[in-house]
């Protein structure tokens, strides 16, 4: 018989604990996230999805638990260490968390300036990559975020998140407050940069359609834990009233209707 190698959590929490003064928002939270997939968490607002985030990226550091990523245990690393791994990762914050007094370009340049110590030409350069990768016309490079249209910022921060080359990308609603075309030719930009760069993707969302179109698992914060992470149509299967409501209500329905229809055409 032939075994099956159960796949490597490249992300791997146990009993995180999250809690501001008397509130606990995260209590005995276990995850893995698989090497290679999306990962789409869902959850009522206040579940803690972006709490959790934090923790995982360094922006917040847990109450309790263990937070192992790379296979290196978070809480036990130097301050050095710990930057060096964090630079793994690529992080697109749900309003772009661009600086406004920088171009595109220079906002992209950044971190190859700081972190991967290139000269300013030559990061500049690199940066015009990286905003091709992200679907940005060239002209784009030489303006300001607050001349940009959401989608385009929502690019230009994209460009930056994958500026150091991360293997994991940290995506926090990214569709939120994009139409609905834009947001589907999102999501597709995704699906295209996992495929072509062997990421992995943790993808915080409130969007059915995302989950619909691009997710490989989906995991469900509620009650403090993750209540339930699976395959899409199991999760949505589970007894539990947010869930039902969620992917079987008005929304849900549409969501599901509309991918169908995507996959008949094809
Ligand atoms: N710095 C903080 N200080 C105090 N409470 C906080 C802090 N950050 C988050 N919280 C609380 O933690 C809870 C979870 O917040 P979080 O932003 O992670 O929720 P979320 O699931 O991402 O919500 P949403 O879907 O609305 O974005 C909220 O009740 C919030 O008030």
């Amino acid at each position: 018989m032939v075994s099956q190698a159960a796949p490597e959590a490249i992300i791997r929490i146990r009993k995180l604990r999250n809690c501001f003064g008397k509130q606990c928002v995260h209590e005995d939270l276990d995850l893995d996230v698989r090497r290679g997939e999306i990962l789409g968490v869902v959850g009522g607002s206040g579940t803690g999805k972006s709490v959790l985030l934090r923790s995982i990226v360094g922006l917040r550091r847990p109450t309790a638990g263990q937070i192992h990523v790379f296979g290196e245990d978070l809480m036990a690393l130097s301050g050095e260490r710990r930057s060096a791994l964090e630079r793994r990762f690529g992080v697109l914050f749900q309003r772009g968390a661009l600086f406004s007094s920088l171009t595109v370009t220079e906002n992209v340049a950044l971190p190859l300036i700081e972190y991967a110590g290139l000269q300013r030409s030559d990061a500049e350069q690199l940066a015009q990559v990286k905003l091709a990768l992200a679907g940005l016309p060239a002209n784009a490079g030489n303006k300001y975020p607050a001349s940009l249209s959401g989608g385009m910022v929502k690019r230009a921060a994209l460009a930056r998140a994958l500026a150091l080359d991360p293997e994991i990308l940290f995506l926090d609603e990214p569709t939120a407050g994009l139409d609905p075309i834009g947001a589907a030719a999102f999501d597709s930009l995704i699906r295209t940069l996992r495929d072509a760069l062997g990421l992995t993707v943790f993808l915080v969302t409130h969007d059915l359609d995302t989950l619909y179109t691009i997710c490989d698992r989906v995991a469900v914060l509620s009650q403090k834990k993750v209540l339930v992470v699976d395959a899409l149509d199991v999760v949505a299967a589970t007894d539990d009233v947010w869930i039902q409501e969620y992917f079987h209500g008005p929304r849900g329905r549409a969501a599901q209707q509309a991918v169908t229809n995507i996959r008949e055409r094809q």
